[in-house]
């Protein structure tokens, strides 16, 4: 047989089996119903998401009337989807901070474990730039970081860093901002699970170092660029140039920015030295318009 055909025929199958496989998936994972209970207590009110390795669903506690968020394992990831969410609710468990859900109960369900967590209601800043078509000014995002650093700060404390600090997993309710989706946190120089760097394969050059604070100022350095490009309008005609060129920004903002991403020497004594930079710009705006940090984000 030509060496053509036989690969294609291997090739072919293989295909087959992966199709097979995704429309297996698509069964077993499929979203539990809404108005339906889990453990006899969680009443399913809607899906929020369907992640990589968990289902999540607003759900109303029958015990208290309380809104929470009840992530479940994927059934199709089997044992590694289960163990990736214990993991995550070992983490929650260490966490002791209000701009963090709390992890409210942790269990197993018909062979799926399930984490609880509080509800936050508002909206992530993915959906206010995208959905809602906010603009934010370069205030507006230092007092921003400046909010996500204070839970940052606590999860280093713990030893830990976040792992995915993006702007899908800031949660903006009444003036204040809250970090979710601890599924990719580690401990300070824990290598990347082999499990978890698949999860993360989409993501451009997934971090093989072993965790540390960088890591999560280092996304916040794209967290803080995405939050003020949500105010750029590109001129018609111009070519795409680099961030330094197409964003008009304070020395201080781009001197700031350029350590976060690595351009510079970085912040060697992590999220607190941060936070003292961020503020001591802040100030210079404040004693500058006569405004406060909480000012700029309030309507
Ligand atoms: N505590 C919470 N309060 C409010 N909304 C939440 C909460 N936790 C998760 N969500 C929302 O639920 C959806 C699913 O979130 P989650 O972070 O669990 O998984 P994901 O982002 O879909 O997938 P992955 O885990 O692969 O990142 C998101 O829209 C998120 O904003």
């Amino acid at each position: 047989m030509p060496h053509g055909v036989r690969d294609a025929g291997v090739g072919g199958h293989v295909e087959l089996q992966r199709s097979w496989q995704r429309l297996l998936g698509l069964w077993t994972d499929r979203p539990r119903r809404e108005g339906s209970l889990i453990l006899e207590r969680y009443r399913i009110q809607e899906l929020l998401g369907m992640g990589s390795y968990g289902l999540t669903y607003l759900c109303v506690d029958e015990q208290n009337g309380k809104e929470v968020a009840l992530k479940e394992s994927k059934p199709s990831k089997g044992r590694l989807s289960a163990r990736l969410l214990d993991r995550e609710a070992d983490v929650m468990n260490r966490m002791n901070h209000p701009a963090i859900p709390k992890l409210l109960h942790a269990f197993k369900y018909k062979g799926r474990s399930c984490i609880v967590t509080e509800y936050i209601r508002g909206e992530t800043l993915e959906q206010c730039i995208f959905e809602q078509g906010l603009k934010y000014t370069e205030q507006e995002c230092l007092a921003l970081a400046i909010q996500l650093l204070a839970p940052l700060v606590h999860v280093h404390e713990q030893g830990y860093i976040h792992g995915d600090v993006r702007i899908p997993n800031v949660i903006f309710r009444e003036g204040q901002i809250h970090l979710i989706d601890f599924g990719l946190a580690r401990r300070m120089g824990e290598p990347l699970l082999p499990e978890l760097k698949r999860r993360m394969r989409e993501l451009p050059e997934p971090e093989d170092e072993p965790a540390s604070p960088d890591q999560d100022l280092q996304d916040l350095g794209h967290f803080l660029l995405f939050m003020l490009y949500s105010a750029y309008e590109p001129e018609k005609g111009k070519a795409p140039a680099s961030w330094q060129e197409e964003l008009e920004l304070t020395p201080e903002l781009r001197h700031m920015l350029e350590r976060l991403l690595g351009l510079r020497p970085g912040y060697t004594a992590g999220a607190p030295e941060l936070q003292v930079e961020v503020k001591r710009v802040l100030d210079s705006y404040s004693s500058e318009k006569g405004t406060q940090i909480g000012d700029v984000l309030l309507p």
